[in-house]
């Protein structure tokens, strides 16, 4: 098992700083996930430790030694890319074996110990029995299953996963997400995994890093980050959220207090950073809102009309418009809210988050 740690590294390419001064560290075990929008720089990040990248400023470690300038191969990691990248000639059992036949003469390998590997792998997979099929006679979700038992048949120590279920239809998606948690799980391999999707980034990691424009915004686990963005950009990017302007007026023991123009009313909230700025911004998510029948004002209480309503299944949505403003509010899908309501809600002080009002 290894540990993956990036020191500062920084990769150029002409005038874009496709990764900027990123340092992170992956634990020995751990899946860990690169989110960020397109060209935010996961992808290079992810070449910059394969080794198909040499960075311009910084280091690579693999436990504690340097891979910053080791070539590839000498890596021992293993990709798997969006696109499959099977060999279209080659049968499933040919494309698994393909990795071990080159090492075959370092790892002292038999057809015998290849054969009983690629079987292992498929199985790993559920794709026994397609042995002998080519890449264009299966399924997408087929392929990628063959591209992921090709990456693990080689025993990596860092498995490596750009947008792996990017090109799968969305049932699928859900689908293989579970099975490539409980596979990691079940190997323990060190692995790194690169995401537009938020969902599938929180479902599927131990921790996550959310990057933009090259840089590491923040990391940690799913519940950490989506609970307690530190900046503007995760609070919006990962999961929904009602966005707020205002005035930090003050602290009231631990909350941060603040005056809210378009809600005409003052909120308190938790804040990551111990220190706030004048101009800052309140994240409250849709889901944390309560009804209360309460017509005596606490604390962060709002009153508004619901303008919108959105059936979605697994719960409601609506919009409520209140002061100059609209909220998002989730309710249970027991409910039949309906256009024109009144509705009475208190955003708990202790779900709603107060950041600077900067987005980087
Ligand atoms: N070989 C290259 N030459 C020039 N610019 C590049 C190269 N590779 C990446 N870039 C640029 O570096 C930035 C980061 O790209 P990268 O592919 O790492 O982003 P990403 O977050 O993986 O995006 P996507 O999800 O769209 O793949 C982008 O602006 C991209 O255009």
């Amino acid at each position: 098992m290894t540990r993956v740690r990036l020191e500062n590294v920084t990769k150029v390419y002409g005038s874009v700083v496709a990764v900027d001064h990123i340092s992170f560290e992956v634990e020995s075990g751990e899946l860990f996930t690169l989110l960020g929008p397109s060209g935010c720089g996961k992808t290079t990040t992810l070449r910059i430790i394969a080794g198909f990248e040499v960075p311009e400023e910084g280091k690579v470690y693999f436990d504690d030694e340097e891979v910053t300038f080791l070539k590839p191969y000498l890596r021992n990691t293993a990709m798997v890319f969006q696109n499959y990248a099977l060999w279209p000639h080659m049968t499933v059992y040919d494309n698994v074996a393909y990795g071990l036949r080159i090492r075959r003469r370092k790892l002292r390998l038999s057809e015998e110990d290849i054969r009983r590997k690629v079987r292992w792998a498929l199985e790993l997979v559920k794709l026994e029995g397609l042995e002998n099929r080519y890449p264009l006679q299966l399924s997408g979700g087929q392929q990628q299953r063959v591209a992921l038992a090709r990456a693990l048949v080689v025993e990596p120590r860092v498995l490596l996963l750009d947008e792996p279920l990017s090109n799968l239809d969305a049932k699928l998606r859900i689908e293989m997400r579970e099975e490539i948690k409980r596979l990691q799980k079940k190997l323990g391999i060190t692995t790194i995994y690169v995401t537009h999707d938020q969902i599938e980034a929180m479902s599927i990691s131990d921790r996550i890093a959310v990057m933009n424009k090259g840089k590491l915004l923040q990391y940690g686990a799913p519940r950490e980050v989506y609970f307690k963005p530190t900046n503007l950009f995760v609070a919006d990017f990962l999961g929904r959220s009602n966005i707020l302007y205002g005035e930090f007026l003050g602290w009231e023991n631990e909350y941060a207090l603040v005056r809210i123009p378009d809600l005409d009313a003052d909120i308190l909230g938790v804040s990551p950073h111990k220190d706030l700025p004048r101009k800052v911004a309140v994240v409250m998510r849709p889901e944390i809102m309560k009804i209360t029948e309460s017509r005596v004002p606490t604390d962060n209480y709002i009153i508004g009309k619901i303008d919108l309503v959105m059936f979605l299944g697994d719960r409601v949505e609506v919009r409520l418009s209140t002061g100059k403003t609209s909220l998002i509010v989730y309710l249970p899908n027991t409910m039949y809210p309906t256009i024109g309501q009144e509705l009475k809600l208190v955003a708990p002080k202790d779900n709603v988050i107060v950041i600077p009002a900067v987005w980087e």
